[in-house]
């Protein structure tokens, strides 16, 4: 083993962290990204690696050593190339951006539970659910940094873990026509949200592409499983989602074919 890898699933938000990271380090060079193909059994020589767990990304050292979890994987190589440093310095600052990344899971659930559900009459509640998470997180940025637009002065460690998130919820523009409301509410995470989503170190990922690959999702499918009556999955790496056409958009509708979606 001669160099750092990264095995991961394409699109998944949990590795553009480490990709955003490394770019803000200028070391996008410096991992092979090791891509593993959801929609296939797991190789059992990497099943081997993380004994009992199957989530990705996973880091493997050039003496072999396996690590898991994003926010480990961001801390070592945080830890490893320490310059530029792209969490705080400050300890307090440190700890308000770990108060923060708290904040993530809760909004993560919300967002994948909304776009997953199959039950429009729980749209609504569903809707509510994740507007509360945004509004936890607008009244966190208000009290700990109510006249930036990041969280400190740059772009840094809770952009990194926030934004592949912000980038997925493009999902539920598209499937569940969601906005978040332009209210004073949601004023501060707004402003977060949209230069988070501009930052050049963070576009790994397109709207376009995000849509395409997460349709599955829209129909309750999660982590490359198949939805009823298709063979082959939204997040297949062929044909290349560039060359499909995008997904209907009415999730509560008709369910589209492989043939629709381009897959076959
Ligand atoms: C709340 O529901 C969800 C929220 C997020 C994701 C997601 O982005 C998966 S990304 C791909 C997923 N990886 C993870 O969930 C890693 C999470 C881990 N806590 C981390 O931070 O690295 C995976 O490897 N799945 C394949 C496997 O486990 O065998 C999916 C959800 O439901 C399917």
């Amino acid at each position: 083993m001669s160099e750092l890898r990264v095995y991961h699933i394409p699109v998944c938000p949990f590795s553009q962290r480490l990709e955003i990271l490394l770019a803000l380090k200028g070391l996008t060079g410096a991992v092979k990204f090791e891509v593993v193909d959801i929609t296939k059994p797991r190789d059992p020589a990497l099943l081997a690696k993380t004994p009992g767990n199957t989530a990705l990304p996973i880091l493997e050292t050039e003496t072999g050593g396996v690590l898991r979890e994003s926010l480990v994987l961001m801390q070592y190589f945080e830890d490893r190339f320490p310059e530029p440093r792209v969490a705080a310095r400050d300890p307090f600052a440190r700890a308000v951006e770990n108060m923060l990344t708290a904040l993530c899971s809760d909004l993560v659930n919300a967002g994948y539970g909304y776009v997953m559900n199959q039950d429009p009459a729980k749209r609504e509640a569903l809707r509510d659910k994740l507007l509360a998470q945004y509004a936890g997180i607008d009244a966190f940025l208000a009290r700990y940094s109510p006249d930036r637009t990041f969280l400190h002065d740059e772009f840094g460690w809770a952009e990194a873990v926030f934004t592949p998130m912000f980038m997925r919820f493009w999902f539920l523009e598209y499937y569940e026509d969601f906005a978040l409301p332009d209210e004073p509410k949601y004023a501060r995470v707004r402003r977060w949200q949209a230069a988070c989503l501009a930052h050049p170190s963070a576009q790994q990922v397109t709207r376009e592409q995000i849509v395409k690959n997460y349709y599955d999702y829209s129909r309750g499918a999660g982590n490359g499983a198949l939805p009823a009556g298709r063979t082959v999955s939204s997040f297949a790496f062929a044909p290349h989602w560039s060359q499909r056409p995008m997904p209907p958009r009415e999730k509560y509708g008709r369910h589209a074919t492989d043939a629709e979606l381009g897959l076959v």
